[in-house]
């Protein structure tokens, strides 16, 4: 399980670490590791390393001295500093021979232009943009000079915490991040500048890091553990039944979406209801049409209640009607597209996934959409806490919220941006509900599922995967989501 960081967080780690005397441990670990970093992705040629004024300079100066160790030309240009660990480890670089050299623009300009690599020890969590006028400078210099550049925990000048971009950060072509990564290296545009994120955990007790941790980031075996597994005697009554409410006039895809990724993730019987007439596309789809859907449910016997629903793709402005009729029916419940609607507040039960991508969040919150962009967790915590059950706030990752925190999921990729993807994750989690895993895990796996199966489409089709591909290899990604697992045991 890895620990996602804001900057309090790793402030209050920090105060533990240093409370148990291993913080000078743990520096020695992170410099160590950003060494390692530049060993593996860029072993040739001279290294200049920028060091700021705080503990992310003296991460860089460990790293200085671990290079120089083995056998690297090192060039260190550092901003004085008062922090104690800081200090000691200058004075470490220069006892094996080391040399530290003032950090000004000019000296900065000579050294990029006989440099093969660049380490980014400048700032780290401890940032308060904006960045100061001195600083910017060099920044830009260093950026301007094209060089390959290896951030120590995140590129200087990104605020850890967001995933907004505020003036020039340092692009950085590998980030080695400590303790666990953080928002901005998960979400862009702001991780667009981190490149390839590594994580070093440091060899901190695991509760700890989980105590301090805003959210947290399932590895795969974890997911993997999740994946129900069926009973040999299991037949299509015990093996899920979903509903898909939803379609209407000219908008008869998207239920027919959600019904087929409901289908392919193992549901045993899948029945859309509609107002609208759905073309029978999928044999395997029952298709139900009637004229008042809030009618034909007000009185529908609960012995004949399905065991999942799955709401609001297509279904227009009846959407919240319907919610309201069906959420006290106490069942697990995806609610999408139209049937995310502020009126819905606080309706949420335990068994329910919401699941909003940026500008549906900002609806269901009354905020603009940067709002919800430039904050992922705070946002999908807000979503959970006004309206209840789970939260699953779409996109590159998603960010889930449940009742006991906070999740963000891995894989992915570009490719999914297209119609569709959504009712396709809405089916997927509807039948993993309908298969009896609760809300926070069928989130959890669903998210993942959805994105692996993305990720095998989008080697056959590219940019030009579309949501019935993504249904089509989910099997696939259950298979090799298991296959994680079993890798692990
Ligand atoms: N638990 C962990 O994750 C560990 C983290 N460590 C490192 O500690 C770092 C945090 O260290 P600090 O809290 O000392 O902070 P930083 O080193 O990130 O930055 C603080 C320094 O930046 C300057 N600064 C802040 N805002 C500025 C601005 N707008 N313009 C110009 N300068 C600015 C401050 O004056 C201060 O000197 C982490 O990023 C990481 O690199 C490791 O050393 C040890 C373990
Ligand atoms: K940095």
């Amino acid at each position: 399980m890895e620990a996602v960081f804001l900057p309090e967080g790793v402030r209050a780690l920090d105060q533990q670490l240093e409370r148990a005397g291993l913080l000078e441990l743990a520096m020695e670990e992170a410099g160590r590791a950003g060494a390692d970093g530049v060993q593996s992705h860029f072993p040739m040629g001279r290294v200049l390393l920028l060091c700021g004024s705080g503990a992310n300079g003296g991460d860089g100066l460990v790293a200085a001295r671990h290079l120089y160790a083995l056998g690297r030309e090192v060039v260190v240009l550092a901003q004085p500093s008062k922090h104690p660990l800081t200090r000691s480890n200058r004075r470490r670089l220069r006892a094996i021979g080391g040399t530290v050299s003032p950090l000004t623009l000019p000296a900065l300009g000579r050294e990029l232009a006989r440099a093969d690599v660049v380490v980014d020890g400048l700032l780290g969590t401890g940032f308060v943009p904006p960045l100061r006028p001195a600083l910017a400078e060099l920044v830009t210099a260093l950026n301007a000079a094209g060089r390959p550049v290896v951030a120590l925990d995140l590129p200087s000048g990104l605020n850890a915490a967001l995933a907004e971009v505020e003036g020039e950060p340092v692009r950085a072509q590998v980030t080695v991040t400590f303790s666990g990564p953080k928002p901005a290296l998960l979400y862009g545009p702001a991780a667009h500048w981190a490149g390839k994120v590594e994580v070093a955990p440091l060899r901190v007790p695991q509760e700890w890091r989980l105590t301090h941790a805003a959210a947290t980031r399932p590895v795969a075996a974890e997911v993997a553990a999740l994946l129900p597994v069926r009973p040999a005697d299991a037949h299509k009554g015990t093996a899920g039944r979903v509903w898909v409410v939803g379609g209407s006039e000219g908008m008869v895809g998207a239920p027919l979406l959600s019904g087929l990724a409901a289908l392919r993730t193992g549901a045993g019987l899948v029945t859309l209801y509609s107002e609208a007439e759905l073309p029978q596309k999928i044999p395997e789809l029952m298709i139900q049409t009637r004229p008042d859907l809030a009618a034909t449910f007000a009185d529908w016997p609960q012995k004949q209640r399905p065991d999942a629903l799955c709401l609001g793709m297509g279904l227009g402005p009846r959407a919240p009607k319907l919610a309201r009729l069906l959420l006290p029916w106490n069942i697990g419940t995806v609610l999408d597209a139209d049937a995310l609607q502020p009126e819905l507040a606080g309706l949420g039960h335990a068994e329910c996934i919401w699941t909003p991508h940026p500008a549906e969040a900002a609806r269901l919150l009354g905020v603009g959409t940067p709002d919800i962009t430039r904050d992922p967790l705070a946002a999908a915590q807000a979503l959970q806490r006004k309206f209840g059950g789970v939260v699953v706030l779409k996109g590159g990752p998603s960010t889930i919220a449940t009742p006991e925190g906070l999740l963000v999921s891995r894989g992915g990729h570009a490719g999914m941006a297209t119609a569709g993807m959504g009712d396709t994750l809405s089916g997927i989690l509807a039948a993993l509900l309908a298969g009896g895993l609760p809300a926070p895990q069928a989130a959890l796996v669903g998210v993942t599922l959805h994105a692996r199966a993305g990720e095998w489409a989008g080697r056959q089709h590219g940019y030009g995967l579309i949501a019935s591909d993504v249904s089509a290899e989910l099997g696939r990604a259950w298979q090799s989501l298991r296959d994680d697992l079993s890798l692990k045991e």
